[in-house]
């Protein structure tokens, strides 16, 4: 079942450019991005360079539509946590942050409780977080992918007091491989996510809540994603740290806009 219909959501192209570039390569890549993508105003645009870059990209990006998050947050607010970064730090560099990706679910061992943690930490410093949700290739072949996205959604989002966030549907198996899922796929898949989401907190929750798809994502299949219902955007890895694939990717998104 569709919730309802694309034209009441935004459309939304986060480019997550994970562990890539030093502070001169970030700039330049951002100086190769802003003023196009400023100039396209009927789509979400947001980056999310390393922590490193963010203080100088909002310097960048002030007074453009374009908007910054960060990858990944700590739970505390501070305190002797040597090496991480906390919301409150985070609160007046960027609006978004990327919670429970895939890669840190897998080498960096965050469960279900710690991305939950993590949530309410971005949430209670008005960041918009983006929860990662995905099946990875054995769940997939096993055909379990619906109850471990379903656990993913349902731990992760438990005891949240606002539903202010973009959950991603990320199947690991598509992520960096260049096998990107067929819409098809995507759409089911991230229609199940809707339905989930409308029964951990409402059915208005889960039609107003922007669903992203990542996953090898690039300007040959964006389309494609976006046709489905359900896909309101996409979560774009390696496209995402070349200027002209991003914006290609982003100026299909905007004449997808209904
Ligand atoms: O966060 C982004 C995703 O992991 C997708 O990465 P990718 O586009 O390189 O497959």
């Amino acid at each position: 079942m569709v919730l309802e219909i694309m034209s009441q959501r935004i459309r939304v192209i986060a480019g997550n450019w994970k562990m890539n570039t030093v502070l001169d390569e970030a700039v330049e890549l951002v100086n190769g991005l802003r003023y196009e993508l400023d100039e396209i105003d009927t789509v979400e645009k947001i980056i999310c360079p390393p922590f490193i870059s963010l203080a100088k990209i909002k310097e960048l990006l002030q007074g453009t539509s374009i908007r910054l998050g960060a990858q990944d947050l700590f739970y505390e607010d501070k305190g002797a946590y040597t090496g991480e970064i906390s919301g409150s730090m985070l609160s007046d560099l960027c609006q978004y942050v990327i919670v429970g990706h895939s890669e840190r679910r897998a080498y960096f061992n965050e469960v279900d409780e710690i991305v939950n943690r993590k949530m309410k930490a971005a949430l209670r410093h008005g960041l918009k977080p983006i929860m990662c949700v995905g099946e990875n290739l054995k769940q997939n072949e096993s055909g379990t992918s619906e109850s471990v996205i379903s656990e993913q959604l349902r731990v992760g989002l438990s005891g949240l007091t606002s539903s202010n966030l973009m959950v991603a549907y990320e199947p690991v198996w598509a992520i960096g491989t260049g096998k990107a899922a067929t819409g098809t796929y995507a759409q089911k898949m991230m229609a199940f996510i809707r339905r989930q989401i409308a029964e951990i907190f409402t059915e208005t929750a889960a039609n107003e809540l922007p669903i992203l798809y990542g996953g090898s994502v690039n300007p040959e299949n964006i389309l494609e994603m976006l046709a489905e219902p359900d896909i309101d955007g996409a979560l774009v890895g390696g496209a995402s740290l070349k200027p002209g694939l991003f914006l290609s990717i982003v100026r299909q998104a905007a004449k997808s806009s209904c």
